[in-house]
């Protein structure tokens, strides 16, 4: 892939240009961003990233053999319609945006390859963890790229576009879910008397040296967690702790909740 162009420079976009330029898996001057109206974010990311500024009517834009669309949901109509006329016919298109579907691509870009991801912010790191569904006018050739691409940011899984709104919840969304019970921990931790840097540390290595324990697949989750909870002992008491409180329900709730939220999405609520 010779040119890419991003339409949105916001976080997902950034994520995305960090990974790629980084692994090397694209020149930096070979990408193309444009936004909305803000064109001190987008010296931002020529300064930090070596990528080139565009806008709407510049050459650039029908040079791009691929186009990553990274507007937020309610913007993607507008988004496409900047560049509808002068996006090359033969170009695909990449997509980041939660819920909107491959068929308003085709309706409003004409029919070309289309790719729709959720990839999430770990892209920064190269640690993403990414499903992808792809219209039938995507051929092998356009299906390599946009597969290495991704996998320049992480993990990817090709899946059918209906799975993408559970794993928006899951994996697009997921690194929130835990920030936040990181979050929750540090608090509980400070106000219980810890330090601030002390909780913080620690919790840092909790999740790290959980993830390499998930990591190297000898045992299952569950398994795991009975290697640390002593009959009697305080994980014992912790795990009830968070069963009281609904923890499994909480966890279901969460997850139907953002999955409904991109099927409505989609629907353009
Ligand atoms: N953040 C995340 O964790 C994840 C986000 N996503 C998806 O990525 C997408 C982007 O999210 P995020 O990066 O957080 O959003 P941001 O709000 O950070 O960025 C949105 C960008 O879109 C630009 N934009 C708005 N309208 C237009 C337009 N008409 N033409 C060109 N650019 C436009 C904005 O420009 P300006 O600033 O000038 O208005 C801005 O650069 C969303 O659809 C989201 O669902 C997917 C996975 C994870
Ligand atoms: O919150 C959102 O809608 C986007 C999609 C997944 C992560 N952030």
């Amino acid at each position: 892939m010779r040119n890419v162009l991003f339409i949105g420079a916001g976080s997902m976009a950034e994520a995305i240009i960090a990974g790629i330029t980084s692994s090397g898996a694209m020149e930096p001057a070979s990408v193309y961003v444009m936004n909305k109206s803000d064109r001190a974010r987008l010296d931002e990311l020529r300064d930090n990233y070596g990528i080139t500024p565009v806008k709407s009517g510049d050459p650039e834009i029908s040079q791009a053999e691929l186009a990553v669309f990274a507007t937020k949901p309610k913007d993607a109509r507008q988004a496409m319609a900047q560049v509808a006329k002068q996006l090359d016919p033969s170009a695909a298109v990449l997509s980041v945006m939660a819920g909107i579907p491959i068929s308003l691509f085709e309706e409003t870009l004409g029919r070309r390859p289309v790719a729709r991801s959720m990839p999430n912010t770990s892209a920064t790191i190269g640690l993403a963890a990414t499903g992808v569904a792809m219209n039938d006018a995507v051929r092998d050739n356009v299906r390599e790229t946009i597969l290495s691409l991704l996998g320049s940011v992480g993990l990817v899984k090709e899946v059918e576009e209906d799975e993408l709104h559970l794993i928006t919840a899951l994996a697009g969304s997921g690194p929130a879910y835990v920030y936040y019970f990181a979050e929750a921990l540090e608090e509980a931790a400070i106000t219980s008397g810890l330090c601030g840097t002390d909780a913080r540390d620690l919790i840092i290595q909790v999740l790290e040296g959980a993830a390499a324990m998930l990591k190297r697949r000898t045992s299952e989750p569950s398994e795991l967690r009975k290697h640390v909870t002593s009959p009697g002992g305080t994980t014992a008491a912790g795990i009830r702790a968070l069963d009281d409180a609904g923890f499994h329900r909480a966890v279901a709730s969460c997850i139907r909740a953002a999955e409904n939220r991109s099927r409505e999405l989609a629907t353009g609520q």
